[in-house]
């Protein structure tokens, strides 16, 4: 990146020189021109006599050479300039596309880089996989399943939003059982896809140490619900199995009354720092819209508006898939006037204001939608919201900030490597942190959990650095997931089908979601306790069910590739 910016600054000290000299190298041209054409009227009509002939059988090298020579100082420092800035420019693009590692790893390319391949090298599923996917979806359903919603579209018919009994699953998915079964039994251990529970540090935790052990701290007798959380957070996972700290830091969240309201600093989009009582605290997201309005089709992942409901629910939907690497997320209706407007300060002020429909709004200041246009509003001035539990400060716990290595580019012309590269995991594999250890798997798990939820925005993610690499990647920044019910991103599975490597506990999990009580009805009930519930639209929750089956096939599709990869290339092209 330091040589990116190097580049950029060289470039525009340059740049008026360059175009100076561009400039009058056009001028330069013209005049040549305007000798050649003259000499042309002159002697272009008749056929070329013998010795014209000769003259241009002249070697065209030495031509060039004869032509720079006759060239002024001035033309030829106009030439260098401009085949520099081709040059700098090409450095640029190979830069940009060479960046994307951070905290000290660059992950190295091997000369690997190809313009979209188009089959699968190595262990990978995805384009296979996508092939067949789109396909399936193109071929006999045309139904609204597939379709993407018109904007600001809401959901139609009372009928449509009932929930629906799911039909009996068709496919068991006995194969990858079998697997499972096997592995319980002490075979299949080397099964290439499945890790089984003995080779999953996730489950062995050999050490599993608290941050309150870690740093020798203990809380005091007053401590608050949430600092008793925080110091339970340990190497492998924010809380344990039916931690009952959780229900009662929702309950704080929930009911404890708003002492100071501020905005947070950084991220693009609004967000407030809640203070409560005994030092607890928690990130406020707004509601803009209701449950039922969807991404809006024109509408790149990056500039989708956040939805606190996605917060709630992911929280939510991490623990019942038995993660737990997402904070606590709980829904509220706050007072705009005595729980926001009357505790805070400073320029956040300025920006409330009563709309024409005699509302309450305010829109703060950031990077996006924070203007009038985009203002949030209450009803009249009653606005929820989601309130996420704060994580330990960084004087406690530092967070290590990784940059994904399945980023999306973030522009809206310009593909990531791993979508032009179908060995692409090959190249993380064999990169540490992801070459050993648990961190592979989590973010295997990380691509489930996003494609479950279709949340594109997970470009960066954050661990606890005083656990060092063997620790749960955190599950944080949701806002942007559920934003299309009918339409299931396949891209965001491609860690999990490019690399065919997935836990054994959370096949397991999904298995017994796929083949017990749906995902979507456990999920439904468990997100009733929530104040503000119904949390989400039943279109979401029945794309959750939808998407399992996704994620099954896409697994059996790794172990029928890893069991016969000829057969499988060759039956992809029948
Ligand atoms: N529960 C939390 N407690 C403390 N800090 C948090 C919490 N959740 C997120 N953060 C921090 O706040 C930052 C911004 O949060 P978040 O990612 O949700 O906002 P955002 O506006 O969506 O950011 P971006 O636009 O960059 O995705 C995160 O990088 C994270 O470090
Ligand atoms: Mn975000």
């Amino acid at each position: 990146m330091r040589y990116f910016q190097f580049c950029l600054v060289l470039l525009y000290r340059n740049l008026g020189a360059a175009l100076y000299f561009c400039l009058d190298f056009s001028g330069w041209a013209r005049t040549r021109w305007r000798q050649r054409s003259a000499a042309c009227a002159r002697r272009c009509k008749r056929s070329p006599t013998p010795e014209e002939h000769a003259r241009s059988a002249i070697p065209p090298r030495r031509q060039t050479a004869r032509t720079m020579l006759n060239m002024k100082l001035k033309e030829r420092l106009a030439l260098a300039i401009s085949a520099l800035l081709v040059f700098f420019t090409l450095m640029l693009v190979v830069d940009i596309q060479m960046d994307y590692g951070i905290s000290g790893h660059r992950v190295p390319l091997h000369g690997r880089v190809r313009i979209g391949d188009d089959t699968d090298k190595g262990r990978s599923a995805y384009i296979e996989f996508r092939k067949r996917f789109l396909q399936k979806s193109n071929v006999g359903n045309s139904s609204r399943e597939y379709e993407q919603s018109a904007p600001g579209e809401t959901s139609g018919s009372a009928a449509d939003t009932e929930p629906r009994t799911p039909a009996p699953p068709a496919d068991r998915y006995e194969d990858l059982l079998k697997i499972l079964h096997d592995q319980l039994q002490g075979r299949a251990d080397n099964n290439p896809v499945v890790v089984p529970p003995h080779r999953d540090l996730n489950v062995l935790r050999p050490e599993n140490p608290t941050i309150g052990e870690m740093e020798d701290l203990e809380p005091s007798i007053n401590a608050s619900n949430l600092e008793r959380f925080q110091l339970k957070i340990a190497q492998h996972e924010l809380y344990e199995d039916g931690e009952p700290l959780v229900d009662a830091v929702l309950k704080d969240m929930a009911t404890a009354p708003v002492l100071h309201a501020e905005q947070k600093e950084g991220g693009t989009q609004l967000k407030l720092i809640i203070d409560y009582p005994n030092g607890v605290q928690a990130l406020f997201k707004p509601m803009r819209f209701p449950r039922d309005v969807q991404t809006l089709p024109n509408h790149f992942y990056f500039s989708d508006y956040e939805r606190h409901n996605a917060e709630i629910a992911a929280f939510h939907l991490d623990r019942i898939l038995g993660f737990r690497r997402a904070m606590p997320v709980v829904g509220r209706v706050l007072n705009m006037t005595t729980e926001i407007y009357d505790v805070t300060e400073g320029d956040i002020l300025k920006t409330f204001f009563v709309s024409p429909a005699n509302n309450f709004c305010f829109h703060g200041k950031c990077s996006y939608y924070c203007d009038t246009g985009h203002a949030i509003c209450g009803n009249p001035d009653m606005l929820e919201g989601s309130f996420a539990a704060f994580l330990p400060s960084s004087d406690i716990a530092e967070r290590k900030v990784w940059r994904h290595p399945w980023r999306r580019s973030y522009h809206k012309r310009r593909k990531a490597q791993w979508e032009l590269q179908s060995d692409y995991c090959d190249t993380v594999r064999t990169t540490p942190p992801y070459d050993s250890g648990r961190r592979l798997l989590d973010l295997m798990d990380m691509s489930i959990f996003d494609f479950l939820t279709g949340n594109m925005d997970r470009h960066h993610y954050e661990t606890f650095k005083m656990f060092g690499n063997e620790s749960f990647t955190l599950h944080l920044d949701q806002g942007r997931a559920f934003g299309k019910a009918f339409h299931d991103e396949l891209s965001i599975l491609a860690p999990l089908l490019q690399c065919c490597i997935v836990r054994h506990t959370t096949l397991s999990v999904l298995l017994k979601f796929h083949n017990g009580i749906p995902l979507s009805k456990v999920l439904r009930e468990t997100m009733q306790s929530d104040p503000v519930s119904p949390i989400l639209w039943e279109p979401h929750l029945a794309a959750l069910d939808r998407r399992i089956v996704i994620i099954l096939d896409a697994i059996r599709k790794c172990v029928q590739k890893s069991e016969n990869p000829l057969q499988n290339e060759v039956n992809d092209f029948v």
